[in-house]
């Protein structure tokens, strides 16, 4: 069956359908990811997206039971060259194409995804309608044109109730604005006694769990759209908790210090973007996926110091704050399948936990 995409500009590809057979519009980016297509169509920050891969062979390993990000997928819909229709792997347990179809996720596949992506890059990211019909290709280039983008991800995709993931270590607060699967398994694999809240859990709500720490997490869209959640970190640094923020919970720290952020016209998203440490000088290839940035030069007024920056554009990667035990990253260390340079990220967060313990400051005010 024929399917098509229509970007705000008229431009239509036209190609085959997969997966479900609805027709859906989001902001069309591109992952460079060569691997780990479960990892990236189940992880929440894709909420409301259409993700093409660049990767020209996606789903031949099919679908497995461990590589879900989250187990309900929030992306809009997929896009590849070319779809494996017949997937080989011994821990297999569904085809792509099959599985995006139960999660009512709709497919593209056999257009020019190099083409698009330069398209992607060359003008930034779009608005764009997977449809299965391009007669009505104008009405539907004006509906992408008057209607703005959602703005509701983080609600969406953030659990509703808090749960727990206990274990005999330090008590980590995770706040989940669309936390991936694997960050609560790098914290579990370091022993860590998690509690998962609320992406609107206010600061009293979280100090009543007595945190050895505070995890903010990776999660979809503007995070400009999360305004609630900036008092909360605010009033937790303030309280000497030490932090680490991740992706979204990165800019969000950085807005609650009183920096900027901006949209990047095409986004990082990919799983060999090279970061300098700039405390270290070391260069680590990371995943990423992320379409907003802390603005480096709003950092000067605040006390937070630039860390790690992009090899590539120059952008802000890292921060850390010079008062308080916070720090945060724009990129993944949890990443899956890879790269793990930057696993030890978690580390360096449970020593300063243990430091902060022993020493007892994190709770002298809680
Ligand atoms: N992975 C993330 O947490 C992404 C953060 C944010 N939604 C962005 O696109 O920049």
């Amino acid at each position: 069956m024929v399917r098509y995409l229509i970007l705000e500009d008229g431009t239509v590809f036209e190609g085959m359908a997969f997966g479900a057979d609805v027709s859906v519009s989001g902001e069309v980016v591109f992952t460079t990811s060569m691997t780990g297509y479960q990892e990236v169509m189940t992880d929440p920050s894709y909420c409301g997206q259409i993700i093409t891969f660049t990767y020209p062979l996606i789903g031949n390993y099919g679908m497995n039971r461990h590589d879900y990000e989250s187990i309900n997928p929030a992306a809009a819909g997929v896009i590849v060259y070319e779809n494996a229709a017949f997937p080989s792997h011994c821990e297999s347990i569904q085809g792509m194409s099959e599985w995006l179809a139960a999660k009512n996720i709709p497919g593209l596949y056999g257009i020019d995804t190099r083409k698009l992506t330069r398209r992607l890059r060359k003008q930034g990211t779009v608005r764009g309608k997977l449809v299965n019909s391009c007669e009505k290709a104008q009405e539907i280039v004006r509906e992408l044109n008057e209607t703005p983008l959602i703005t509701n991800q983080v609600s969406t995709v953030s659990t509703k109730t808090s749960y727990m993931l206990p274990n005999i270590g330090e008590r980590v607060v995770v706040v989940d604005y669309g936390v991936k699967s694997g960050m609560l398994r790098e914290l579990s694999m370091r022993q860590c006694d998690v509690v998962v809240v609320p992406y609107n859990a206010t600061a009293a709500e979280i100090l009543q769990l007595k945190p050895d720490g505070v995890l903010l997490s990776n999660g979809p869209g503007d995070p400009k759209d999360v305004p609630d959640a900036l008092n909360t970190i605010a009033m937790l640094l303030d309280q000497n908790v030490p932090i680490l923020g991740i992706c979204l919970g990165h800019q969000l720290m950085s807005l609650a210090c009183g920096a900027e952020t901006i949209k990047l016209k095409f986004g990082h998203r990919g799983s060999n973007h090279p970061v300098k440490n700039l405390l270290t000088g070391k260069v680590a290839l990371t995943s990423q996926n992320h379409g907003y940035a802390v603005d480096v030069e709003s950092l000067g007024g605040t006390d937070l110091v630039l860390s790690h920056v992009a090899v590539n554009d120059g952008t802000a990667e890292g921060v850390i704050h010079k008062k308080k035990p916070a720090f945060s990253i724009q990129y993944h260390p949890e990443a899956s399948p890879g790269p793990h340079d930057s696993n030890s990220i978690f580390d360096e967060f449970l020593t300063i936990m243990k430091t902060y313990k022993k020493e007892g400051v994190a709770h002298a005010k809680a």
